[in-house]
């Protein structure tokens, strides 16, 4: 029989696993506490629970933590490891395979973050990135995207989780949110959704669902303003265009505790111009938000080039005289495949057997 997992129950469901082994509610807060707080590995570990209680639920229950199978070091001090998760073919779907994702550490002078993953492989296919290039292989359950904290050897260092690993987390949106309801929640991990930044190409409806049901901060792969270019480049840009996209985030408060940024590409000879940089000023108009530029980290048989780093300044010099708080994002990580864009675990299935 499979057992099911602790890790990744909200408060209330884990009352009623107690309740439904006729044990009493609050022993869920202490499983609560157990799991999110001591970060035990096995139910035995449970000692404010009766010996007679842990048997009940070890006959049914698992905490589901799995230690990462592989960590490669960068010379930056950037870690990327590869989880194994099990995949569902929907969000509420049975498991159906064990695959892996990576997931990146990356420690700086005052704060390390940590690149999670919320898909194996990614549906999305955008043009200039290697998980896209991989396909689709299955959603990641909360169990498995909280495992990436859970079982990370630097766990007690993390200060910010990004959601920009492999995956679109909107077409996950449901485990997503879980997942960040735990993480914020006082029962949990009682981080301050200020912590975690969730990112997206934007995805009708979904999109809106994630911004009225969550407090994380939010960006959003923008790549190009104009409609048909970032719809060669981004084919999701045919779902939800990105005018619809800031015409929804203008609905949001984003002037106190919750950030809107932009990440964008720069490449070369195609997004670079000044004619792109008006347009930029003219599609943010008014909104609060920065933009973050991002070096294009080559991947093989895609005909684009990253601009020159003169170019990048000029760039981002133009969209902070014009309002727009713009900043270039530090490349981590690029020696093992790390930095943004990179993952993939295509080949990781055949090479762990
Ligand atoms: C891998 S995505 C994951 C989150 C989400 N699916 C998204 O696209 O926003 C995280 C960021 O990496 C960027 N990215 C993808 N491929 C890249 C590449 N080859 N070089 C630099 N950044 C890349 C994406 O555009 C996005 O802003
Ligand atoms: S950039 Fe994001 S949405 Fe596009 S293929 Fe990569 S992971 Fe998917």
């Amino acid at each position: 029989m499979n057992k099911k997992n602790l890790l990744g129950m909200t408060l209330p469901e884990l009352k009623q696993v107690a309740v439904s082994l006729g044990m009493p509610s609050f022993a869920g807060g202490q499983m609560a506490k157990w799991i999110y707080t001591q970060h035990v590995s096995s139910i035995d570990e449970m000692t404010n629970i009766s010996k007679a209680n842990r048997e009940k639920l070890n006959e049914h229950y698992q905490i589901g933590c799995a230690k990462p199978i592989d960590a490669q070091h960068s010379k930056d001090g950037t870690i990327k490891y590869l989880f194994p998760v099990v995949t569902t073919a929907g969000a509420d779907s049975a498991p159906v395979a064990t695959k892996f994702v990576e997931t990146v550490y990356i420690p700086e002078d005052d704060r390390a973050t940590l690149c999670v993953s919320c898909e194996v492989g990614c549906k999305m296919n955008c043009l200039f990135c290697q998980t896209g290039k991989q396909g689709f292989e299955g959603y990641l359950t909360a169990t498995d995207i909280l495992n990436q904290i859970y079982s990370l050897p630097e766990r007690d260092k993390l200060t910010n989780i990004v959601f920009m690993g492999q995956g679109e987390p909107m077409d996950n949106l449901d485990n997503v949110l879980r997942a960040t309801e735990i993480l914020t929640a006082s029962y949990g991990y009682a981080w301050s959704p200020k912590r975690i930044t969730v990112s997206s190409v934007g995805l009708k409806d979904k999109l809106k669902r994630f911004l009225e049901e969550s407090q994380c901060h939010v960006a959003i792969s923008l790549h190009s303003p104009l409609h048909e270019q970032r719809q060669e480049l981004m084919p999701a840009e045919r779902g939800m265009a990105i005018e619809d996209i800031v015409e929804l985030l203008r609905n949001y408060d984003f002037s106190h505790q919750r950030r809107l940024s932009f990440e964008y590409i720069v490449f070369g000879g195609l997004n670079d111009s000044k004619a792109h940089a008006q347009a930029i000023v003219r599609l943010l108009h008014g909104l609060e938000c920065r933009v973050n530029l991002i070096r294009f980290h080559q991947i093989p048989h895609v005909p684009l080039h990253g601009a020159s780093e003169e170019k990048m300044e000029s760039f981002r010099d133009y969209l902070t005289q014009h309002g727009i708080y713009t900043t270039i994002r530090a490349s981590r990580g690029q020696d093992i495949f790390a930095a943004c864009g990179l993952l993939s675990t295509a080949k990781k299935k055949a090479e762990s057997k």
